[in-house]
């Protein structure tokens, strides 16, 4: 369900913290870390990214994906090991059901290609269109691309719909990003939302001119044992006669740094919530589940933190406890052969189970059957 309703995405000015003015960077520091735990989502004006270079990116952009399709299909990402390059209309689904209605075009780190046959994950060339097919494109991404000292980008266009099409489509399904921290530049044309877990609604985050969107990954979420939140965000096709330009920094780190759980992250008597795992492991498990996992993601409502510190360290033995319920049932292991009590249920007592059975069947439904709801 969509909402008006708003919520509150902060927008910082982050100027004093550039010009290294303490008492701001006390306060600024402080709104950004409320912000990363929630919503998890934020947006930075002050950053000092010339808008004379957003403007150039934006404008050869636009050229881009204004070239003929056949020339956009021989820049495919399929053909390149790093993944670098054209993503056309339809080829994601993020939700079951509904298609991403968005073109995308990747490039990270440029390798020369006689290098190439050093390359690690994710690591090698971009593919580029004929200097003369978009001049001056090359150069306006790298210009922007050592401005932002990211290590990954992505640019995307959303074609227009119309209000019936909208219904049936997303620019891009809901999904949590997989890496630690995602900069993100949108147009004026609106469309990005994020979902508001407590009432389960989703809210837009209004363009704000010269800022940037900056959200929380996975990584970073796990970096710091869930007290930063990963949000889970989608745009809805935009509903004009207009496309929609967005490009999208995702910070994934050097492969071989480590991510465990920061100390200062832990209150006394918690636990580190997850195993220490490579960049490039937790890279590889998300690339390798992708469009499977970003979506489970949806259906199976990430845990509040509360549950997760409780799950796992259950009183008892739960795998005996479930595996004991499982024989009742089934009157298998420990209950076979055996009589079972029978005992009356009130007469309210079909409706409620059969309410309870509906909703677990729509999560089902929704999820594509690949669920296992307790
Ligand atoms: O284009 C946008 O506004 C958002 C894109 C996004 O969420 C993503 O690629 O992960
Ligand atoms: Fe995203």
């Amino acid at each position: 369900m969509s909402s008006s309703a708003p919520i509150a995405i902060p927008v910082i000015d982050i100027r004093g913290y550039l010009s290294d003015d303490k008492s701001a960077t006390t306060s600024i520091i402080s709104s950004m870390s409320s912000a990363a735990q929630s919503p998890g989502f934020l947006q930075i004006t002050g950053h000092g990214i010339a808008p004379e270079l957003t403007t150039r990116l934006l404008d050869h952009l636009k050229a881009f994906f204004a070239l003929p399709i056949e020339k956009k299909t021989a820049l495919h990402r399929n053909n390149s090991a790093a993944l670098r390059g054209f993503e056309a209309v339809g080829e994601q689904s993020l939700e079951k059901g509904v298609m991403d209605s968005k073109e995308g075009f990747m490039i990270g780190p440029d390798w020369e290609p006689e290098n190439a046959k050093n390359a690690r994950f994710l690591q090698g060339p971009n593919q580029w269109p004929a200097e003369t097919d978009v001049v001056g494109l090359r150069v306006v991404m790298m210009d922007y691309f050592r401005e932002m000292q990211a290590l990954s980008k992505t640019m995307f266009r959303y074609p227009p719909t119309t209000p019936e099409m909208s219904e049936k489509s997303r620019g891009i399904g809901a999904h949590t990003d997989f890496g630690a921290l995602t900069l993100l530049l949108q147009d004026t044309i609106g469309g990005l939302e994020v979902f508001h877990r407590p009432t389960e609604t989703w809210h837009p985050v209004q363009p704000v001119d010269g800022a940037f969107v900056v959200n929380i990954g996975d990584m970073l979420e796990r970096w710091t044992n869930n007290k930063y939140t990963s949000t889970l965000h989608r745009v809805i096709s935009p509903v004009s006669n207009q496309y929609r330009y967005s490009v999208a920094f995702f910070n994934e780190g050097l492969l071989d740094q480590m991510i465990e759980c920061i100390p200062t992250c832990l209150e006394p008597g918690q636990k580190a919530l997850y195993e220490p795992v490579k960049v490039e492991q937790h890279l590889r498990e998300r690339q390798a589940q992708n469009n499977r996992y970003r979506h489970m993601r949806i259906s199976m409502r990430k845990p509040d933190s509360a549950f997760a510190q409780y799950n796992g360290a259950q009183s008892g033995d739960p795998v005996k406890e479930v595996t004991i319920i499982y024989d009742v049932i089934t009157s298998t292991g420990v209950a076979a052969g055996k009589e079972l009590l029978e005992f009356l249920l009130r007469s309210d007592a079909s409706t409620k189970i059969a309410e309870g059975a509906q909703k677990v069947i729509a999560v089902v439904n929704e999820s594509g059957g690949d669920v296992l709801v307790l």
